[in-house]
């Protein structure tokens, strides 16, 4: 196996220092922030500590007499989740600034944090972006929770491929401005992926952020940390069906060339409502390109 691996387990020590530090008053907050402090990953730091202190309630008989409260551990604390891809609205709401191009902005929804844009793209960068992916193209594989590695998964039966970031001037210049777009280093970012689905073609709801419960996620974590949000691109219209579905919310964004939907998710967490998919294609055939954004910069 590659080096470098840090491999974090919660010892009994550790869950006995949490619930000390809890019994005494400090906040999950702290206790979570302290652990950070000393090199522990987010995720798995506030697994430790909900899995700690539920353990610690169950064994005191539940809530009964003095017991800790029930904590709600948050997945990243206070000051990291400010941090987060955030487009700035401007208070006409029309018209944002990406730099090299005005994008306009089409609905927004708090919760799930979801942003619509129209013009994002020009019909030009749309087609070239297609172009230079379609030699390229393979059945989609994703990322392996359980082990880190990749897969092909039944529930995506696009096909796809991933540009290198900055591998190009088109590339570099669309790069740009969606870093500028989102508030968010462009090294934050992975490399662009574009996915084709032909007639019948769909990705059923998942969720992008790495489920910290699988055993792989760690070692993805790795290469820049949790995504954090999502930009998926329309490169072309499907004649029918295709459209980026938020089941919990009932929302659909139509599939509009140049158009983007953006969402964020501050933690790994259904709690987001970030349950998304793209329905299948009726008619025709649906390009987008996605941007996903992480924690730290992608290596
Ligand atoms: O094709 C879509 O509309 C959604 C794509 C998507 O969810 C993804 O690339 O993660
Ligand atoms: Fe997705």
């Amino acid at each position: 196996m590659a080096g470098g691996t840090m491999v974090q387990t919660i010892t009994p020590e550790l869950r006995r220092w949490i619930v000390e530090q809890t019994v005494a008053g400090f906040s999950p907050e702290s206790v979570l922030d302290a652990m950070v402090k000393v090199g522990w990953r987010q995720e798995l730091a506030a697994a430790a500590l909900e899995d700690s202190l539920r353990e610690h309630r169950r064994q005191r008989g539940d809530g009964r007499g003095a017991g800790v409260a029930p904590v709600v551990v948050p997945a990243r604390s206070q000051a990291v989740a400010a941090r987060l891809p955030k487009i700035s609205l401007s208070p006409s709401l029309l018209c944002l600034d990406a730099g090299d191009r005005q994008v306009r902005v089409l609905a927004t929804l708090s919760l799930p944090r979801v942003v619509v844009l129209g013009g994002l793209l020009s019909d030009e960068e749309c087609e070239a972006l297609i172009d230079a992916a379609r030699p390229r193209l393979a059945r989609s594989l994703t990322v392996q929770t359980q082990t880190g590695g990749e897969e092909l998964n039944p529930d995506r039966t696009s096909n796809g491929m991933f540009f290198t970031r900055g591998e190009s001037e088109l590339l570099r210049r669309i790069e740009a401005r969606i870093a500028r777009l989102v508030n968010w280093p462009l090294e934050n970012g992975e490399g662009m992926q574009v996915l084709n689905y032909p007639v019948g073609a769909e990705y059923k709801p998942h969720y992008d952020y790495f489920d910290p419960a699988e055993p792989g996620t760690p070692t993805i974590l790795q290469r820049g940390g949790q995504r954090l949000a999502t930009l998926v691109m329309y490169l072309n219209e499907p004649a029918e069906g295709g459209g980026t579905i938020f089941p919990d919310v009932g929302l659909e964004v139509a599939p509009q060339r140049g158009n983007a939907v953006f969402f964020s998710y501050d933690k790994p967490s259904p709690i987001t409502r970030t349950l998304h998919g793209g329905a299948p294609v009726v008619q025709g055939e649906k390009w987008v390109a996605t941007k996903w954004l992480r924690e730290r910069e992608f290596i």
